[in-house]
């Protein structure tokens, strides 16, 4: 781990050159090196132009300098950012001068690891960031603004809570099971409400798919014989010529994929070899390879040549089938297909996207959903520990099963101390008063 009283910095924007560059700084150093660089430290969060100079008093560059003195900075340390002309040669300078003035070069995560460790931010909030900076659309940004601020935070923390509350009031129970003032139909509401907030988390960890949808795409294969048209449709709803096309049947051996934006969200097109059987090696490689895509499609394109003879349905019992007929312009229309297309005229296209956008909306939920493998599994494993406590008989082994469920809930966020809640809440209510 890298040393924490180090001052560091590094170059928070993107790629140089380019019209701004922001240097950000953070750690007990920050300050004196802004004050050697423009000889001032200006009041906190005010832009102001200044001249930057070197030790050797050259004027290295001109630009907005900013201070976030600690606390109130996102790593919760003293923040400078120097916003500088985006020059590869700048940055250099710039650099080197920051390393006389005892500074060092930030490891990758660094100032996000500052800010968890300070208590600016919790591991959700952390991962919500890392999924904001690199989102590439509009669905991407909204569930990592609902994980990177909060939202998905509070959540996890408030079924910590009741699941704190509901120990509590048992473990109360147990402290005073002499005294008349704790009536004993109190642990019935209590498994009630740990039972309510069980359905509702195992609802929570169903939704998991949405979140795998918005991260990594829906995957939509497109698959059917030889020749009928498949890489001719990938390249089409590409808008390039991504794929090979000929009117040689096997032409397609490799599985290839686009990434496309439809209304928001990102749906991964697999292109794969027509399923034939055949004795060219390469070929029956191709064709294993389009089985195995098949398999973990979340939609299969099912194309036929419409003037083809009908199918059988190799593909039943597949989670969900498209049936599209292509080659329109040259064959018409036919009722057997679900839709029909040409990549010549462009009929049927726009129409498809849609289908292909209403199916992934069937598997909708929202924005609240968990995002990550490593939040499940420890939703799962919370999960868990309700199911036994609520089987359980003895109320002290139950009473510890809501305790390990409350801090797997809480090495979600990294923040929650399960025993401290505890406190908290046995300080709002007064038993035997
Ligand atoms: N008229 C017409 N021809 C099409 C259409 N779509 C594809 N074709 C033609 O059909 C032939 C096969 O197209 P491909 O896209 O290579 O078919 P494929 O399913 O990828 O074939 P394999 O990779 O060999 O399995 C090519 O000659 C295409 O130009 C269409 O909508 N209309
Ligand atoms: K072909
Ligand atoms: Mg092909």
């Amino acid at each position: 781990m890298p040393n924490t009283s180090d001052s560091i910095f590094a170059l928070s924007s993107g790629t140089l050159p380019a019209g701004v560059a922001v240097v950000r700084m953070s750690g007990p150093k920050s300050f004196q090196a802004l004050a050697a660089l423009t000889a001032d430290v200006p009041p906190p969060r005010q832009a102001m132009l200044r001249a930057l100079r070197g030790q050797t008093g050259d004027v290295i560059d001109h630009g907005l300098v900013v201070t976030f003195p600690a606390p109130h900075s996102f790593t919760g340390e003293d923040c400078v950012e120097l916003h500088l002309h985006g020059s590869r040669a700048v940055f250099a300078r710039i650099s080197q001068e920051l390393s006389l003035l005892g500074l060092r070069l930030a490891e990758a995560g660094e100032f996000s690891r500052r800010a968890f460790e300070n208590g600016k931010i919790d591991l959700v909030e952390v991962e919500g960031l890392a999924d904001l900076i690199s989102a590439e659309t509009e669905m991407q940004r909204k569930l990592a603004v609902e994980q990177g601020f909060g939202g998905q935070s509070q959540l996890y923390m408030d079924w910590a809570r009741r699941l704190t509350h509901a120990r509590a009031l048992i473990e109360a129970e147990l402290d005073f099971v002499d005294e008349d003032d704790i009536p004993g139909s109190v642990s019935d509401r209590v498994w009630a409400d740990v039972a309510a907030l069980s359905a509702e988390m195992t609802r929570h960890i169903a939704a998991a798919k949405t979140g795998e949808i918005i991260r990594d795409g829906y995957k939509v294969v497109i698959a059917g014989p030889p020749n009928a048209g498949k890489s001719s449709l990938l390249n089409a709803l590409a808008q390039r010529d991504v794929a090979i096309v000929t009117d040689i049947a096997g032409t397609t051996r490799d599985v290839l994929h686009v990434d496309l934006d439809l209304n928001g969200f990102l749906v991964r097109v697999f292109d794969t070899a027509g399923i034939r059987d055949t004795d060219d090696i390469v070929e029956r490689e191709g064709v294993r390879r389009a089985i195995t895509a098949i398999d973990q499609a979340d939609l299969v394109i099912q194309l036929q040549e419409i003037d083809s003879p009908p199918q059988q349905d190799k593909l039943q019992g597949l989670p969900e089938v498209l049936n599209v007929g292509t080659k329109v312009d040259i064959c018409g229309q036919a009722q057997r297909f679900d839709l029909c297309i040409s990549v010549v005229t462009g009929e049927g296209l726009d129409q498809l996207r849609g289908e292909i956008t209403a199916r992934l909306k069937q598997h909708w939920t929202g924005f609240s959903v968990p995002s990550r493998e490593r939040h499940i599994s420890h939703l799962r494993e919370a999960t868990e520990f309700i199911k036994e406590a609520l089987a359980g008989h003895h109320l002290d082994l139950r009473s510890e099963s809501l305790r390990a469920a409350a801090s797997a809930l809480g090495r979600i966020t990294g923040r929650v101390d399960v025993e401290q809640l505890l406190d908290v809440i046995f300080s709002q209510f007064c038993v035997g008063k």
